[in-house]
């Protein structure tokens, strides 16, 4: 069948196309078999631009056996599918008067896409007649009540009251009386938004409560306040989990004000941090670094009546590379003496535990949890929410802990690399086709740099910046800090949904920001997207987030567990929807765990539903859409605006800018000569472009870094460098990629001890404790990526860069098709 919609209707500027490449490097021989490759498939599509242009023409180009062979091609299959579509959406394919006039370029979109092995067929489709039953939803209310599970009458009616919660959920039904009647360490392990947190703190709370409140409600003589002592440590592995943990803990506490709770976290100068724990506090959240050094600096952190010390998110605080603070904190509060009564006298034996007891915390099992496991505690109880757990059968509990919610409706899309900046565009535009259907959406991006390109592209550069969330207590502050951060989108908003409003969250962004974002987010009242890296991934609950988005799939299943587990919390709906690309990863769909078959879609719908209609530019351009226009001439269209975006030159204001300043800075330096001509500068490249390459840039080198037992799927020999750059949408596949590493980080701190190797390159770690820990990346491992605090930029470890080396080769040695004239 024909393949005309690849053709391009419209004029583009011939400045920044460049008509002819040049091949560098590898042999001699190669790079003129590469420039007679282009050659050829120049002349080829000089033939196709001509009137005389067949659909034959193309296939037999896709076919041309003198290029070099990189993955298996497939534009039969493709197109035959593509044809079908076509078909079904009322479109003329193949129709000769798509004929291009010299001058027009070709748009090669939807021409040598691998083809995908999943059998669609036979593929199990989307069953929406009946959701499934929330696996982490609150339990009945006739059957279970807060009060039952032995909590004060105080804390019951403060939740069924005040924070509106009914009944608990499983894992706060089986956590709960546990650690109010037994002084044993605990793993709770449950699955992603089943209330682990409210698990914890509800025991925790209750017998600090009770060293003033009697088990009616009615109030004791004696009355523990601010300065009776700390009596439980949080850890949390990211600022925004301390602070979303301390926010529900501050509304539990609602129900005994004279208890205190804060954070300490970085972020903030460690002096303010002394000042509220000098002023006293009865239970801290905090991350591990910081909480380390403040048991070394400061002195009025007694840990003396300390009784708990919970690890959330256990796995990824060890991943995290916190394993020597936790077990330094592990080690001080057990070395200290442990008090049966505070410094006022209040008895504490008898109604706190008798011991000191840790609880870890994690959705997911890793090696690295039963090693901190090994660490922290003694004589644990599992608790989970399974009956196998009951059973005795601990590793079917932790399975069933392991898996995504049960109502959550997995997808994935296999889409070839060059169409993902697309499919991307065309899911979000159908997902907000809809008033109300989402109102949130979160893209997972492999790294900060893909993030920040990503953003710019998708945002409307002209609108104002929608009105900062008005509940902030400071609302200036708010606004200024998200100012980079939060605009209104293009590209995906239709009618029903004229606003969208995009979010930027990754690890390089100062605290202040990151928390204005966050914040931003989770109150915007218009539907709202946000772009980040996994630094949302664990723990933190936005309500009403309908859609998960992995845009760059997880680096280990771990985490695409909880990635995805950021919607369907609580027993609400949710969907996710999984990126991947044609070929071996396709493969990864097996090991993903699911309750409900995880449903394949074809990327051609995704377009045909996406591009339905015009696609609405941003301010500053003006559409030429029609309404007869095909969703694959929309698709082209859309390729060809985003690429022109980045190649368009910089305008005149930003070279005079540059201009001044280039002059502000001779002057300061005192080396202008009076008479002097001015130099005359190189223009100034266009900064979408230079953010684009570093985004490729760093989204390759993040690819070398899934966790080894993935990387079958995720294979860095098998990508085609060439398509992927057209998802960055970049006309020529930047290079640089192999050479040394670039980094984006904060400033350069030492290494509080570690064992650093010849291999390990270290990194400063703004997610955690903003750059007071130095994160240890070690070679094989998965912290060269951008972790989710990182920018994502780091060392490729030896295979892997071997592995690129040899990709680079063959690069050298081929032509990427669309660098070809
Ligand atoms: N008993 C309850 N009834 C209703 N909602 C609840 C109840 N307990 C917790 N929630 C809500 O469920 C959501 C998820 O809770 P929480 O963040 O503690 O989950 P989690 O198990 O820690 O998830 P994750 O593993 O992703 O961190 C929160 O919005 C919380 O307010």
């Amino acid at each position: 069948m024909a393949d005309d919609g690849m053709f391009l209707n419209f004029e583009i500027p011939d400045a920044p196309l460049k008509t002819q490449v040049k091949f560098k490097g590898g042999r001699w021989r190669d790079r003129l078999k590469a420039q007679r490759s282009a050659k050829q498939s120049g002349t080829q599509t000089k033939q196709a631009r001509g009137p005389s242009s067949t659909p034959q023409s193309h296939q037999h180009h896709d076919h041309d056996a003198s290029r070099p062979a990189k993955r298996p091609r497939t534009d039969d299959g493709d197109l035959h599918r593509h044809a079908k579509l076509q078909k079904t959406a009322g479109s003329a394919v193949g129709a000769p008067s798509h004929a291009l006039r010299t001058g027009q370029i070709s748009s090669s979109l939807f021409t040598k896409n691998p083809t995908a092995v999943t059998d669609f067929e036979n593929a199990p489709v989307a069953d929406d007649s009946e959701p499934a039953k929330p696996s982490n939803a609150p339990l009945s209310e006739e059957a279970e009540s807060f009060f039952s599970l032995g909590l004060s009458r105080r804390i019951a009616q403060h939740l069924t009251t005040k924070l509106e919660m009914k009944a608990p959920t499983a894992i706060q039904k089986n956590t709960v009386p546990q650690l109010i009647k037994d002084d044993s360490d605990a793993f709770l392990q449950a699955e992603t938004g089943s209330g682990k947190t409210l698990a914890y703190l509800l025991p925790i709370v209750h017998r600090i409560m009770a060293l003033s409140v009697n088990h009616d409600g009615t109030l004791k003589d004696t009355k523990v306040h601010r300065n009776s002592g700390l009596f439980a440590i949080i850890l949390g592995p990211t600022r925004e989990l301390c602070k979303q943990i301390a926010v529900v803990l501050e509304k539990l506490l609602r129900c005994a004000p004279w208890l205190v709770c804060t954070t300490v976290i970085g972020g903030e100068s460690k002096k303010s941090e002394k000042a509220r724990l000098r002023k006293g506090v009865n239970i801290l959240v905090a991350t591990p670094g910081r909480l380390a050094d403040h048991l070394d600096n400061t002195k009025v952190l007694d840990v003396g009546t300390v009784r708990w010390l919970v690890l959330d998110e256990g796995d990824r605080m060890m991943e995290m590379g916190f394993e020597d603070d936790i077990k330094a904190i592990v080690g001080k509060i057990r070395a200290g003496k442990l008090l049966k009564e505070n410094a006022e006298g209040v008895k504490l034996e008898g109604v706190l535990p008798s011991r000191r007891v840790t609880v870890l915390c994690s959705a997911t099992m890793k090696m690295n949890v039963q090693k901190l496991g090994e660490i922290s505690l003694v004589d644990a109880v599992h608790i989970t929410v399974s009956k196998s757990d009951a059973d005795g059968d601990a590793e079917a509990a932790t399975e069933a802990a392991f898996a995504a919610p049960s109502q959550l409706k997995q997808s994935y899309i296999v889409t070839p690399a060059k169409l993902r900046l697309v499919t991307l565009i065309a899911l979000l535009k159908s997902t907000f086709a809809r008033k109300g259907s989402v109102m949130k959406a979160i893209i997972f991006i492999s790294c900060a740099d893909s993030v920040d390109f990503h953003y710019e592209l998708l945002k409307d550069t002209k609108s104002p910046q929608p009105p900062a969330p008005d509940t902030s207590s400071n609302k200036q502050d708010s606004y200024a800090n998200t100012e980079q951060t939060v605009a209104p989108a293009a590209y995906v908003t239709s009618p029903a949904n004229p606003k969208v409003i995009l979010h930027k969250l990754h690890g390089s962004l100062p605290q202040p920001v990151r928390s204005a974002t966050l914040n931003a987010f989770a109150r915007c009242k218009d539907p709202a997207v946000l772009i980040t890296t996994d630094i949302s991934s664990r723990g933190l609950d936005v309500p009403s987030v309908d859609l998960v988005i992995e845009y760059d799939p997880a680096f280990a299943v771990a985490d695409h567990v909880h990635r995805i587990g950021r919607t369907a919390r609580a027993g609400r709906p949710g969907k996710a929807v999984l990126f991947l690309m044609p070929g071996c990863e396709e493969g990864y769909t097996s090991i993903l765990p699911a309750s409900t078959p995880i449903v394949p879609q074809l990327y051609e719908s995704i377009l045909q539903k996406g591009l339905a209609t015009a696609v609405n530019l941003p301010s500053t351009y003006t559409s030429t859409e029609t309404e007869k226009q095909t969703w694959t001439t929309r698709a082209e269209s859309l390729q060809l605006h985003l690429e022109q975006r980045l190649l368009a030159t910089p305008s005149s204001s930003a070279d005079d800018d540059a201009e001044a300043d280039g002059a502000d800075n001779a002057k300061g330096s005192g080396k202008v000569k009076s008479k002097a001509k001015p130099k005359k500068k190189p223009a100034p490249e266009n900064p979408l472009l230079v953010s684009g390459r570093q985004a490729f840039r760093s989204h390759i080198r993040a690819y070398a870094t899934h966790v080894r037992e993935e990387r079958v799927y995720f294979d860095i020999t098998q990508l085609h460098l060439g398509h992927i750059a057209k998802a960055f949408a970049l006309r020529e596949t930047p290079g640089g990629i192999g050479g040394g590493v670039s980094r984006r980080t904060h400033k350069a701190t030492t290494s509080k001890g570690g064992s650093g190797s010849a291999t390990t390159a270290s990194t400063t770690d703004g997610g955690g404790e903003g750059g007071e820990r130095k994160k240890k990346v070690k070679s094989g491992g998965k912290g060269a990526r951008d972790d989710d605090e990182e920018d994502g930029v780091g060392k490729v470890d030896d295979d892997a860069a071997r592995r690129m080396k040899e990709k680079l080769r063959m690069m050298m040695n081929a032509a990427g098709e669309f660098n070809i004239g």
